[in-house]
């Protein structure tokens, strides 16, 4: 359809006049007072508006409201600020407007919803939707029943749901059935609801394209179909990194209006277990044992990891492990730069347009970008070793209510980077200080007993037993951690009473919610294999244009 498609003419909203252009790429209609003068202006990208009715109506709540035939109302997207939450509330926008004739209120609706289809290309018309009922605080079914299903109807998308009733049913039905006509797929439910549409996903693209995901060699073929996540589980830390706010009305708006977000995903590969996949948290140490402990108290629900989380640091446990890493390249962004990726973020860009398909590659769609297990890439790992609280390996900030910048603050979404972050052992008030960092703007990393690294592989193992003894006498290889250790192995016999009789020697892997069956692992990152329908976090700025110039603002911000 024409590019420049434009209708002009005066319309009413209640008893006042306006001036209403759709041009192009915006829909626009100022007040013009009785000299003629105008005055405020309200415009809507195309592309964020949501639906075009006929006569006046109202949605959240349904209401039929009195109309003649020259009434057309439009639904778009109206941005809120989000109170404590980074990012924005979207809330659905409503204008009734009223035409001199009827004639004039057909070309209106026909225009608008014209310009919508030529400009939102990746608008979804058909979606396989999962909603787990027993996640986070069992509301999942209710959520979507009465948040989301009238929203996806008013902007014409039909959908297909299917109430989980096992675990993993969502991840077999991806692998297994037939997902023909769908534009996307959305989860409702948490962190451990999304892992399983993306090993669904990312299996059946590989299956499909007859790649063999084990090999930890090969590039991996993106997944066509979009992810969306409407957020009614514990954590929902996928939603809240790459929306910046938990909420059921403004994901489901990312998703009626086609917003893509690319996702670096990390592959899991363990020696004798399936092969998994992780965005936000791969944890060993800390976060492994809360997920174990947390696992017995499901009943509470969310509480679950509160309470697991306050007896794991009174137990204070650390472990010994090696852990190798291959670096990313330092020049094009480090953890500690302290930038936030944002919506539109330059860095994931740079990546982006590594990753588009060129001419004269034969047999991938894809550009491969990452050499990185080729023989001569040995030499470029990098080895730790000692005893750790905690391991971790994010590939996006993994920022959620408890932790409102994250796990790494500077992370980014889709560079095809991870953050691993080292915490070596040490005493429990410097731990408690690491921890709650977390919670404001501290830099968490900015402690002796802390390192991160950006990276773009990963590999983990235990020491032998003469290894482990070796670390016990000198605290792990960490020269600052040294002098704190003596002062932790008291503390940790002394508290670890609290819940075990004897703390295990070994922990387990906490990936993205699920425990691993193994300790030995070997991860990968893989730059934007995945995409949501999601557009990363927008700034405070965005707000400003909220009525005025209801516009996109992109860039990478600077941590204050
Ligand atoms: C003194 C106060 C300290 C508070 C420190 C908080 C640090 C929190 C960082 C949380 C990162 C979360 C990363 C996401 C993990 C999820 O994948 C996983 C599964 O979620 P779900 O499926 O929704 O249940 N959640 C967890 O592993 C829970 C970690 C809780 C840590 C307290
Ligand atoms: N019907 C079901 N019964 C039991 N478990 C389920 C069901 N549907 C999904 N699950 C599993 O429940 C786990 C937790 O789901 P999630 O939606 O992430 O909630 P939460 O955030 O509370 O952990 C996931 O690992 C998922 O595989
Ligand atoms: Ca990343």
């Amino acid at each position: 359809m024409e590019a420049d498609l434009r209708l002009e003419s005066s319309l009413f909203v209640g008893n006042k006049r306006y001036r209403a252009v759709l041009t192009g790429w915006h829909f626009n209609w100022t007040e013009v007072d009785k000299k003629n003068r105008d005055r405020k202006t309200i415009s809507v990208p195309v592309a964020e508006v949501v639906g075009v009715e006929e006569g006046r109506v109202e949605i959240l709540p349904k209401k039929s409201v009195e109309s003649t035939e020259k009434d057309f109302t439009v639904f778009y997207v109206k941005r809120c600020s989000s109170g404590g939450s980074y990012g924005l509330l979207w809330r659905l926008g409503r204008t009734q407007f009223s035409c001199p004739s009827r004639v004039l209120r057909d070309q209106w609706t026909k225009y608008l919803r014209t310009a919508l289809k030529t400009h939102s290309p990746l608008r979804p018309l058909r979606l396989l939707v999962f909603i787990n009922p027993f996640g986070g605080k069992k509301r999942g079914r209710k959520i979507y029943h009465s948040l989301v299903a009238p929203l996806f109807e008013l902007a014409g998308i039909s959908s297909h749901v299917i109430v989980t009733e096992r675990a993993n049913q969502a991840r077999d039905h991806l692998l297994k059935k037939d997902v023909t006509g769908f534009d996307g797929v959305v989860c409702v439910g948490g962190d451990g609801m999304f892992s399983e549409i993306l090993h669904g996903l990312i299996g059946r693209t590989q299956q499909e394209a007859g790649l063999c995901e084990n090999d930890t060699a090969v590039t991996l073929q993106p997944c066509p179909l979009h992810i969306g996540i409407i957020p009614a589980g514990s954590t929902d830390c996928v939603c809240y990194t790459t929306v910046g706010v938990i909420d059921p009305v403004t994901s489901a708006l990312h998703i009626i209006i086609g917003d893509s977000q690319p996702l670096d995903v990390c592959s899991v590969h363990q020696d004798s277990a399936p092969l998994r996949y992780s965005v936000s948290l791969l944890g060993y140490g800390f976060y492994g044992d809360i997920l174990a402990e947390s696992e017995k108290h499901r009943w509470m629900g969310p509480l679950r990891y509160d309470y697991s989380g306050t007896l794991m640091y009174l137990c204070n446990r650390s472990y010994a492990g090696i852990v190798q890493y291959v670096p990313a390249d330092p020049v094009l962004s480090s953890p500690r730069d302290r930038t936030r990726c944002l919506s539109g973020c330059s860095v994931c860009s740079r990546i982006t347009e590594r990753l588009i398909p060129h001419p004269s590659d034969s047999g991938s769609m894809y550009r491969s970008h990452n050499s990185l297990f080729s023989s001569d890439s040995e030499g470029e790992w990098v080895t730790v070793e000692g005893r750790f609280r905690c391991v971790s390996l994010t590939c996006m900030s993994s920022s959620c209510p408890r932790s409102p910048l994250g796990l790494s603050p500077s992370a980014h979404l889709a560079d095809g980077t991870g953050d691993l972050i080292l915490v070596w052992e040490t005493n429990p008030l410097g731990f408690l200080k690491f921890l709650y960092r977390h919670t404001s703007t501290q830099d968490q990393f900015d402690l002796p007993f802390v390192e991160v690294h950006r990276v773009k592989a990963v590999r983990f193992s235990l020491p032998c037993a003469k290894k482990k003894e070796g670390y016990e006498e000198i605290g792990g290889l960490n020269g600052a951690g040294r002098e704190m250790a003596n002062e932790q192995k008291t503390a940790n016999s002394f508290l670890c009473g609290v819940c075990c009789s004897k703390a295990p020697t070994e922990s387990v892997w906490n990936c993205d919610g699920e425990i691993l069956p193994v300790t030995a692992i070997l991860c990968r990152i893989h730059g934007q294999l995945v995409r949501l329908y999601a557009r990363g976090i927008e700034d405070g700025a965005a707000l400003h244009n909220c009525s005025e110039e209801n516009d996109r603002t992109s860039h990478v911000d600077r941590l204050t």
